[in-house]
């Protein structure tokens, strides 16, 4: 190994190897075989690289320990640091990152271990789902999303380059960012949202059946993400507990004030509006400022190949849905498509889809 590896560029990237063929690991596969890199998977669980490769993620042939030239670890939070480091070990040539939810500590166990790290950069790809597991992998996953970067006082240019490379050939956009620093950011803006959800859904097991028949949009919209494996997101929030319960204790303030005020019969639209200025200080696709988009509503048959008609409908437009939701009529047969569009657009989108058979309402 020189001192410094050597910065990959085009088609010399990889050979890469991913540690944990699971819903991240194997979408990082998919986004790299894509773009014509050469993919290796392991997993402790092999039939997950088995399915994984199935997916296009890469292949379960085993490589020569010499070749590889980057290894990329996908395995849950709590194991991250024993499996860099035995990477570093048995990859003498390659760069080593992980994809982890929480950096600090996995560079401070790694630290603590004694370890030689300039080969080491971590990261975290800002993009994931509920799902887990290699059959929930998509090569799309990480495009136009933020994949932060964090590197350390002693990491090599070299190593920090060939990480970045990883997510913008993946379609991410990179920022870098400390350890310390990623872990305040994601405190806000990933664990405490996964807390509240989880915390909200779980007023949902004590709700009367006759009363969730009335669930619509709004329950499910902010419960999503409660969905997720709660063996991994105890792992996540664990890991990077004292931020997690300082935001915590920072939302229980406000959520007290709503509490009294409510009980008190006093009015909440500013504490409301508080909300309303949150959901625009959230930038948009590409880190940009967000777009108001136009919203509109569309009954879909619930029947093979309607969306997909509707979709080539769209495109056959020239109009790009920037975003979409679904939610299935609990009595007919029906679906309710949610499409958001730019506002400039929406007339002309709203004439040409009714040229085609097809009604939007304003929603
Ligand atoms: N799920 C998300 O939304 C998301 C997003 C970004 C980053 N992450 C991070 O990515 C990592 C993986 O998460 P995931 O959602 O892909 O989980 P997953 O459960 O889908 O996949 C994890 C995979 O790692 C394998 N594994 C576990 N221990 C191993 C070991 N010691 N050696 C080899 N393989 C091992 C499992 O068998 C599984 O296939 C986690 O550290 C997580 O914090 C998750
Ligand atoms: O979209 C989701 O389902 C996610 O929860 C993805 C999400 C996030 O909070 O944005 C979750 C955890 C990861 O560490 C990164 C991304």
């Amino acid at each position: 190994m020189s001192d410094e590896p050597d910065p990959f560029s085009g088609s010399d990237y990889g050979p890469v190897l991913i540690i944990g063929a699971g819903l991240v690991g194997a979408s990082v596969g998919c986004a790299l075989t894509e773009a014509g890199i050469e993919v290796h998977l392991r997993d402790q669980v092999p039939s997950h690289a088995r399915v994984a490769a199935g997916r296009g993620a890469g292949s379960v042939e085993p490589i020569d320990p010499e070749a590889v030239a980057l290894v990329v670890v996908a395995v849950p939070p709590r194991v991250l640091a024993p499996v860099v480091s035995a990477a570093l070990d048995e990859f003498a040539n390659a760069v080593v990152t992980d994809v982890g939810s929480v950096k600090g500590s996995v560079l401070r166990d790694l630290a603590a271990r004694g370890l030689e790290l300039r080969r080491y950069v971590g990261s975290h790809p800002m993009a994931g789902s509920h799902l887990a597991g290699p059959v929930t992998a998509r090569p799309d996953l990480f495009t136009d999303r933020t994949w932060v970067i964090a590197p350390h006082a002693t990491a090599t240019p070299g190593a920090i380059e060939t990480v970045t490379r990883l997510a913008t050939i993946s379609g991410a956009n990179p920022v870098v960012m400390d350890a310390e620093e990623h872990d305040l950011a994601v405190a806000a803006v990933s664990h405490l949202p996964h807390a509240v959800s989880a915390m909200l859904a779980a007023g949902l097991t004590e709700t009367k059946p006759a009363h969730l028949q009335l669930a619509g949009q709004g329950v499910r919209d902010v419960t999503r993400i409660a969905a997720g494996d709660p063996e991994l997101w105890d792992q996540i929030l664990t890991a990077n507990a004292p931020a997690v319960a300082d935001q915590l204790a920072a939302l229980s303030t406000r959520l007290g004030e709503l509490a009294e005020r409510l009980a008190e019969q006093r009015p909440v639209d500013d504490l409301l509006a508080t909300g309303v200025a949150g959901t625009r200080a959230i930038p948009g696709k590409h880190g940009r400022a967000q777009t108001e988009y136009a919203r509109m509503i569309i009954e879909i048959p619930d029947a093979p190949g309607s969306l997909a008609r509707f979709f080539t409908d769209a495109g056959a437009a020239g109009v790009n849905v920037e975003d979409i939701s679904i939610e299935h009529d609990p009595v007919r047969e029906v679906g309710w498509l949610q499409v958001s569009v730019r506002p400039e657009l929406a007339p002309d989108f709203s004439a040409a889809m009714s040229d085609r058979g097809w009604h939007l309402h304003e929603g």
